[in-house]
């Protein structure tokens, strides 16, 4: 395998092999002190002034009443230097700050006081520490309550990030800036105001008094003057002479919008469930009833009806007036998904990347407040601040959209087992091609397996027949679309059934090359080719959207008459549409989905029947269940399997066994055609059969030899930067001081690297990556922490790296 050669240079490495196992869930338990190592701010390179150096060296006066014991805030910040820092709390903030809130403190010479956020408050000795004092504190009650606390310092410790950055991504920023509120003053009468009093009033404040009074709550300077008639002169006397007390609130603004949330016009029943369903009900049920902390695995084929049986089980949990979160991928949060849930609970709150500041805002008010039964969203949904979470499902668990690719990288699974697990609650993964993490976990005693082996109503797996494109006769006279894959759509088109044809590529061609001198169209920032795409005539970087319009002659030597080549989305659109010149044809990629609403106008056209065919990339794989739906079609099942990645074979057999399961959902049954230019690969042959055991048996042992995960665990470290001769100077310091770290904690952990990952460039950096294997999760963390701890790069060569815990990209 050796994706990640080592570029040449020899490197001592431990390999080491061992039967011992390690559940990539992690650890169960988050008793760690929080701040036992503070985490090392993984992608700042610039240095962190010690608390000393910050502070001013007079001692405060109060320092001199010597030796008494004060209560004091632990401090993080999102931004350089990160803390966490200690603060004295002053008398008056005592009974007000609590974990979880934000404060602003002094902070080095800086002259307005620094938001930060209190994670801790503990009594310590005011007197041995120059300590200053919290200066305000900002908010009214926590935004996070001391469970998610904790959550906070579990993930800026295991994924090597400043706790503050953590609680940014925690709290969304509409939160944090309160977005669609606005602070609205009320007014009461004063207290013990008397009826003498009132009487010496002049004749308007006396009236506006008497219509408060009347009223008999608190009402704002303009509802007064309005039933008062009179200006908001007298009430402002009124306020003056402290006849009145102000009240100020926060209060949603009137005109927000929050969209109502339509479906796709999907009929919904419930359903007696099936002997599998059942078990696997009983077993989630039974966890959550055992109010521990458990993990279960919900591995059912396509069309099982696992959404079935998790609205069940959240059924159970609610009527002991608890709530859960389901976790979904970001484009299978269709209208569907989201319709089966409304119509099955009174408040479901959805999350998704399309809602305005100020609806997030609301969503999480009402989320925090107790009202929302079920919260359903993609991988940020997991840190819903639900009162009563009684459990967590993350389906389709094996997508890799719940990794976070930036700042902090954390992995939806490894947070939800935290907080589950911390909260003594039930964990379902659900996936018809669960994770190799998520299976070796049931291996190890990690999870327990619950299997639905068979699809609801007796229907039977779809056929899939493999179409080997290196014979010419199957392949047919050029273009996409083989013989074979022709003969069935057309039938599907006599019989009025539905088609799904799958291409993993978006745009036209995926190479503009010239005939004449083999130049490649390539982004000169990251030195990708570029993808041609009709609309518009553009070349496009899919890395950094560099674009530009197509050139109709070669860029070096002017040949006329560019050559596209690859196949893209919009080509085989445009071959589909000459094809079958009857058929209604609809593509859905990121291109023709940018509009908010498209997804969901698409998929009602394609259930009510209006659409023939639906064509596009892994958004079409997942989740989607049309009962009309008698073809399915891969394009192209090898795309992803020669990336150099170690999960390139997994990621296959999930896309296939995904895509093809979207067949055969309805009474009229289906049929999968694969075309493939190595249909003897164990993943394609896997998927064609349907047979996930074999799947990870052969691929359990590809890992086992490079102790990959789930056997082990790895790391990757990115340096990137202008001058590519610097970043790998610092990629190779990086390494040796890894080295050393690694030889005085006596770690067996293999570096790999440095070495120029397959994309070498982007947005005009150079990359170098290294990774870090070992068998346990904890020594490479530890490795890298020590390693790291005071590396420093000068900040003018503006050389970054991050910490990648637990990758899933490689590229
Ligand atoms: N007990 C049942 N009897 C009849 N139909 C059912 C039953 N349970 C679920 N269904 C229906 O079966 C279909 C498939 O269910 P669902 O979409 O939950 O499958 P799934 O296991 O999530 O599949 P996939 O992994 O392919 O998304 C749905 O239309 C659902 O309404
Ligand atoms: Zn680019």
């Amino acid at each position: 395998m050796g994706y990640l050669a080592p570029a040449g240079k020899k490197r001592s490495s431990h390999v080491m092999l061992s039967d011992s196992s390690l559940s990539n869930l992690g650890d169960p338990t988050l008793n760690f002190p929080p701040f036992a190592a503070a985490p090392v701010p993984a992608d700042s390179s610039s240095s962190e002034p010690t608390q000393n150096e910050l502070f001013e060296t007079d001692p405060p006066p109060w320092e001199l009443t010597v030796g008494e014991d004060v209560q004091l805030a632990s401090i993080v910040f999102a931004r350089s230097p990160h803390g966490p820092y200690d603060y004295r709390i002053p008398d008056d903030l005592l009974d007000v700050l609590r974990p979880g809130m934000r404060v602003g403190v002094p902070l080095g010479h800086r002259k307005k006081p620094t938001p930060g956020w209190c994670v801790s408050i503990k009594t310590g000795n005011a007197a041995q520490k120059k300590l200053r004092d919290v200066s305000e504190v900002i908010d009214d009650e926590p935004l996070c309550d001391a469970a998610l606390v904790r959550l906070v310092m579990f993930i800026a410790h295991y994924y090597q990030v400043p706790a503050g950055q953590v609680f940014d991504t925690l709290i969304p920023a509409s939160v944090r800036d309160n977005a669609g509120t606005r602070k609205t003053t009320y007014f009461r009468p004063a207290p013990g105001l008397t009826e003498e009093q009132i009487a010496k009033l002049p004749s308007k404040q006396q009236s506006a008094m008497r219509f408060l009074i009347a009223q008999d709550r608190p009402m704002t300077a303009a509802e007064i003057a309005i039933m008062a008639e009179c200006t908001e002169d007298p009430i402002r006397r009124l306020r003056k002479k402290e006849l009145l007390v102000p009240e100020v609130r926060r209060e949603l603004s009137q005109n927000i919008r929050i969209r109502a949330q339509a479906n796709d016009g999907e009929t919904r029943k419930t359903h007696d469930l099936t002997a599998q369903q059942e078990n696997a009900l009983s077993r989630i049920n039974s966890a959550v009833d055992s109010g521990r902390g458990r993990t279960l695995l919900l591995h059912g084929v396509t069309g099982s009806g696992k959404t079935e049986v998790y609205i069940q089980a959240i059924e159970h949990v609610v009527k002991q007036a608890g709530s859960a979160i389901v976790l979904v991928p970001e484009i299978s949060l269709t209208p569907q998904t989201r319709g089966r849930f409304e119509d099955r609970f009174q408040n479901v709150a959805v999350l998704h990347s399309q809602m305005s500041a100020s609806e997030r805002h609301f969503h999480w008010q009402r989320i925090r407040r107790g009202e929302v039964q079920v919260v359903i969203g993609p991988r940020s949904a997991v840190f819903a601040p639900l009162p009563n979470l009684g459990l967590i499902v993350i389906d389709e668990e094996h997508d890799t959209s719940f990794k976070q690719d930036k700042q902090p990288r954390y992995h939806a699974r490894k947070v939800a087992h935290a907080r589950a697990m911390a909260l003594g609650i039930p964990l379902v993964l659900g996936s018809a091609t669960p994770s190799m993490e998520a299976w070796h976990a049931t291996q190890t005693g990690h999870a327990e397996l619950v299997t639905m082996s068979e699809r609801v109503g007796n229907r039977p797996m779809p056929d899939v027949q493999l179409v080997d494109l290196r014979v010419k006769e199957e392949r047919g006279k050029g273009g996409a679309i083989s013989r074979p894959l022709h003969a069935a759509v057309l039938e599907t088109l006599k019989e009025k059934g539905q088609a799904i044809l799958l291409l993993n590529r978006r745009g036209y061609a995926t190479t503009i090359q010239c005939p004449a001198c083999g130049t490649v169209c390539a982004c000169p920032d990251c030195d990708m080719p570029l993808t041609h795409h009709r609309d518009g005539g553009k070349a496009m970087c899919h890395y950094c959207d560099y674009t530009i319009p197509t050139p109709p002659w070669c860029p070096a030597c002017r040949f006329d008459g560019m050559r596209y080549g690859g196949l893209g989305t919009q080509r085989l659109e445009m071959e589909a549409k000459a094809r079958f010149p009857d058929a209604r044809i609809a593509r859905m990629d990121s291109d023709t989905m940018k509009r908010a609403g498209s997804h969901q106008r698409v998929l009602s056209e394609f259930r009510a029947g209006e659409i023939d065919v639906l064509l596009g990339t892994q958004m079409i794989a997942k989740g989607l269940d049309f009962p009309n739906v008698l073809l399915v079609g891969v394009i192209n099942a090898d795309s992803a399997l020669h990336f150099p990645d170690f999960r390139a074979a997994e990621r296959t057999f999930q896309l296939v066994t995904q895509v093809a399961g979207r067949t055969g959902r309805g009474d009229r049954g289906g049929r999968v055609i694969v075309q493939t230019f190595t249909p003897e690969h164990p993943a394609i042959q896997a998927a064609a059969r349907h047979d996930y055991l074999k799947f990870v048996e052969d691929e359990m042992v590809n890992r086992k030899k490079f102790n990959y995960p789930p056997l082990g665990s790895v790391a990757r470290i990115i340096i990137r930067g202008p001058l590519e001769d610097k970043t790998e100077s610092v990629a190779d310091a990086i390494v040796d001081r890894l080295e050393k770290a690694r030889d005085l904690l006596k770690a067996e952990v293999r570096i790999l690297g440095p070495a120029p990952p397959p994309i070498v460039k982007i947005s005009g950096k150079y990359r170098f990556h290294l990774l870090l294997q070992a068998t346990e999760a904890a020594v490479v963390g530890e490795v890298i922490r020590r390693g790291l701890a005071d590396f420093k790069v000068d900040p003018k060569e503006e050389i970054e790296f991050l910490v990648d815990i637990d990758p899933v990209n490689l590229m």
